[in-house]
């Protein structure tokens, strides 16, 4: 139930008029926001103010949701934003929105990534550039195309709890994003480990490349459920490594998220291994189209932030030398299967040869 002090935010601007900005937007208009989305793309806004989204065929967006070409204009009178650009455009896109943001309007990330150069969580990015705004993230199991269908949706909402808001979580910024977004199908959690549930975000993009490479290249059901859960294992890790909790990875933003992204081609993450595992040269993936595939970029940044705070991430090792490195796919796969044998959890010291074949 509704605690009655838990107000939710009433002017939403959307920043990002992609799918995945537009199916949030549809979620808030249905729970009765003033939505304003934010595109750089006049024809896109251009659709959305008529209801419809290019990209998401077939859809009849709710009433009401507005759109605009104009910063300024999206952000004028906003009480919360959510930021639904690619992960590595957040730092300029925080920095344009930085003159037109009212005073202290909570910022929730729905990207997922960490910052290529310099292995920071997109929160922290953020936080540089709008130090005096609470920053948080949405995320969890969600294809856009479900969501802006209105099919059955949950996610976390996390935001760092200051004093205050552990002296009243229900009016935390993360308490109010979530009452503003719930409705009877979109079901928001609310978090106070921003760091847990941004590392699930990143991480599972990586592994659901892995996922997609051992499909494409003819393994099966074995091989996806040992990448999963071995590739939680990683996010874990990570997480725990950066001051994040164990604990949030098995949650909608770790578990739900590599769950969902590894098992259905729809994941753009999963079908760019599918094609690569399949010899399908890079620049012919998605028939040659440009496509957002945070997985290949933030192969890259998690390897780096996983090395700068000694973790090892076999898989996603694995999946960067592959993307990045040139290195050979099967072998790659090969060599992760006959690494020396590793407790079960990490923290069982043991590392066995394996014996020769
Ligand atoms: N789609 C999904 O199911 C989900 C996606 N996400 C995450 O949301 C984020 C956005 O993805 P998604 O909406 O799917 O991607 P899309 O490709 O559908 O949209 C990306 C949007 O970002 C805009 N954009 C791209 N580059 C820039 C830039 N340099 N400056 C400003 N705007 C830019 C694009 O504009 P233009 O159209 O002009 O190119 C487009 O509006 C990603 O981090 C993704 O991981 C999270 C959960 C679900
Ligand atoms: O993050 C997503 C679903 O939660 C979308 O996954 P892809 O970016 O792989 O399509």
């Amino acid at each position: 139930m509704t605690a009655p002090d838990t107000l939710p935010y009433t002017r939403i601007a959307v920043i990002g008029s992609g799918t995945w900005g537009t199916a949030l937007a549809s979620v808030l208009a249905r729970a009765g926001r003033d939505v304003v989305v934010w595109g750089r793309r006049v024809e896109v806004v251009d659709a959305i103010g008529q209801g419809t989204h290019p990209a998401l065929e077939g859809i009849a967006l709710p009433h009401g949701i507005k759109a605009t070409a104009s910063l300024e204009t999206a952000l004028d009178g906003a009480e919360a934003v959510l930021m639904v650009t690619p992960s590595q455009t957040l730092r300029d896109m925080a920095a344009q929105m930085r003159p037109h943001l009212g005073k202290a309007v909570p910022v929730a990330l729905c990207a997922k990534g960490i910052e290529r150069g310099t292995g920071l969580l997109l929160s922290e990015v953020v936080q540089q550039e709008l130090p005096d705004h609470p920053v948080g993230a949405i995320s969890g199991p969600t294809f856009a195309r479900e969501t802006a269908l209105g099919y059955p949706t949950a996610a976390t909402v996390a935001f760092p709890f200051t004093f205050d808001d552990r002296l009243n979580p229900n009016a935390s910024p993360a308490a109010r994003m979530a009452v503003t977004l719930g409705g009877p199908e979109f079901r928001p959690y609310v978090s106070d480990d921003l760091v847990g549930v941004e590392v699930g975000g990143a991480v599972k993009n990586v592994i659901a490349i892995a996922c997609g490479m051992m499909s494409g290249a003819g393994f099966a059901e074995n091989t996806r459920a040992a990448l999963i859960t071995r590739g939680m294992d990683e996010m874990k890790t990570l997480a725990e490594a950066l001051g994040g909790r164990r604990e949030t990875v098995t949650g909608l933003a770790g578990a739900g998220d590599l769950t969902l992204t590894c098992s259905s081609e729809t994941s753009r993450n999963m079908k760019l291994g599918k094609q690569l595992g399949a010899g399908i040269a890079r620049g012919e993936c998605f028939d040659g189209l440009p496509v957002v595939v945070e997985g290949e970029t933030n192969a890259v940044s998690v390897c780096d932030l996983a090395a700068r705070v000694g973790v090892s991430m076999p898989i996603c090792e694995t999946v960067n030398a592959i993307l990045h490195h040139g290195a050979d796919l099967k072998q790659g796969f090969r060599d992760l299967w006959s690494a020396p044998i590793e407790g079960e959890p990490r923290t069982l010291e043991i590392m066995l040869a394996q014996p020769a074949s």
